[in-house]
């Protein structure tokens, strides 16, 4: 048993966390150094403690100062860090004096992790000098020998080969032997500025085998801190308890998908801008509408589409949403239990687009991978589907998150799951899903009484039924949603119309 912050905690219930320690520079634009490791680990999954070494004045025009940390106080970072927390792989960036290097070699024998990546940054993207030739004995007698890997780009490797020159794939695999003879266990020399190379190749050398690492070259603006974060990752996996190659490869394909989507984005005036780690920034910047809150009496007339029946009645469902709003629904959801992923895809996405035009949320059923995919407002999972809890986790905060329920208990489960709405039915029998159980007008209510969410009732509910469901005056049953009564008619605009018309002089549902 274990004493911790007050608390007893059994050594049972504690799992190691994977852990990397980055000991870098500060980057204020956030692109490189410590900034991007913390969010490179936080895209891998890893935890990320931090030493820092410098801070750094710094844009995507350049680096405008530098000021150094001071030695002891690097010290007392690392001996903080290391004697209390586990580390698994420290990563190395900026390393600004010899002191701090010899001060970094002589705790890390103190304190032995499992691995130590080296990225020998020694010159910025833009040019400036981070680390001078001063410290480069020291790098080549101390630091390099306790390696696991260093991952130098071309002209740190001839920064550390003596200004050798290096412009060709043989002369890169040359360089790596050179490098490993001098003592690391692994060298990846990575040739993103090769010349006349339409691939991006980096050689992976283990004293044994060369690898050769090609993937095609993302041309961006955007790939400042893109070595940085390759050795974050590269160390996040390692931290996993991947093996070295492993490790390097996923850091790759990592690297290479977060600047493919940073293609995009836009981010300050210089030539070099920071990329997108979390792969989070395209969508949004792209967005045409911002995301907006949840608001409950969006419920009011719940339109959920039917992809047997638009076949019937000829229409896509491109027109049957366009109908639908133009009638008055409030809300959309796509449930097309036939349709092909691709093409539901490509009409989610055009649906969406309508939606936005007039301020109408759009949903999914089921497909959570679809809602992710087009951006969709959110989606509607039943008891069988994706747990909500998952969905949530996928989706993030904003996304709206509604789950069918039958019972108090699964409207509580609901709740829990961070959930922001409930559809409780059916309230009365359908055709429109095989072997629904009915729960009528007094399972609503017991539902919509147990339930802390919005409710909206679905079910077989129709311009005849609507306003005796309202009628059940529960305050947080804030519409119906309806199928059949829409979709499986010949002008869907007129029904839902008429549907809107009765919800109306129900006189609900709008608060
Ligand atoms: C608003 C709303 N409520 C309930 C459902 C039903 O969802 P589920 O139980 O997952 O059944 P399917 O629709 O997937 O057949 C819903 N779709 N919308
Ligand atoms: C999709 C769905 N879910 C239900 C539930 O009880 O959770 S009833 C239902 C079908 C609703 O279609 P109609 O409006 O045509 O009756
Ligand atoms: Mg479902």
């Amino acid at each position: 048993m274990q004493e911790k912050g007050g608390s007893t905690l059994s050594d049972d219930s504690r799992t190691k966390t994977p852990h990397v320690l980055t000991v870098a520079g500060s980057d204020s634009g956030a692109g490189a150094g410590i900034q991007a490791d913390l969010k490179a680990c936080a895209a891998r999954r890893v935890y990320c403690s931090t030493v820092i070494t410098a801070l750094t004045a710094q844009n995507t025009v350049g680096v405008q100062g530098v000021s150094n940390v001071p030695e002891d106080f690097v010290a007392q970072q690392l001996k903080s860090v290391l004697s209390d927390m586990q580390v698994d792989v420290v990563k190395t960036g900026m390393l600004p004096s010899v002191g701090i290097v010899k001060t970094l070699c002589k705790t890390l024998r103190e304190f032995p992790v499992h691995a130590l990546v080296v990225d020998p940054v020694m010159v910025s993207t833009s040019g400036d000098v981070l680390a001078g030739p001063s410290i480069l004995s020291t790098f080549l007698e101390e630091l390099l020998p306790m390696a696991d890997i260093i991952t130098p780009n071309l002209k740190e490797a001839s920064a550390l080969l003596n200004g050798m020159q290096l412009e060709t794939v043989d002369d890169m695999r040359s360089a790596a032997r050179l490098l490993h003879n001098m003592g690391p266990k692994n060298v990846l020399v990575k040739g993103g500025d090769l010349p006349d190379s339409s691939d991006a190749v980096d050689i992976l050398y283990n004293g044994h085998n060369f690898y050769e690492l090609r993937s095609p070259r993302i041309r961006t603006r955007n790939s400042h801190g893109t070595g940085c974060s390759l050795a974050s990752s590269i160390a996040a996996e390692v931290a996993k308890g991947y093996p070295m190659l492993s490790a390097v490869k996923v850091a790759k394909r990592f690297v290479e998908t977060a600047l493919d989507y940073s293609k995009e984005i836009d981010i300050g005036n210089g030539p070099q801008g920071p990329f997108d780690h979390l792969l989070r920034l395209k969508s949004h910047s792209q967005a045409c509408h911002r995301q907006q809150p949840f608001d409950p009496s969006d419920l009011f007339l719940y339109a959920v589409t039917d992809s047997r029946m638009n076949k019937r009645w000829g229409r896509s469902i491109i027109d049957a949403v366009k109908a639908a709003i133009d009638g008055g629904a409030t809300i959309i959801q796509l449930r097309e239990k036939d349709a092909e992923t691709k093409d539901f895809m490509e009409s989610a996405k055009a649906c969406l687009r309508i939606c936005h035009l007039h301020g109408v949320p759009l949903l999914i059923n089921d497909r959570v991978d679809v809602a992710i995919a087009c951006d969709a407002d959110g989606v509607h999972v039943g008891q069988s589907d994706m747990p909500a809890r998952v969905a949530r986790t996928l989706l993030g905060p904003e996304k709206i998150i509604g789950v069918s329920c039958k019972t108090p208990e699964q409207a509580e489960q609901a709740w829990v799951d961070g959930a922001d709405y409930i559809g409780c039915g059916g309230v009365y029998p359908t055709n429109t899903k095989e072997n629904n159980i009915t729960v009528g007008l007094n399972g609503l209510k017991t539902v919509c009484m147990a339930s802390k969410l919005p409710v909206v009732a679905i079910g077989g509910i129709g311009v005849s039924n609507a306003r005796a469901v309202m009628e059940i005056c529960a305050s947080n049953l804030k519409g119906v949603a309806v199928v059949s009564a829409l979709f499986d008619r010949e002008c869907v605009q007129t029904e839902t119309r008429k549907l809107h018309e009765v919800l109306l002089g129900s006189n609900i549902g709008s608060t």
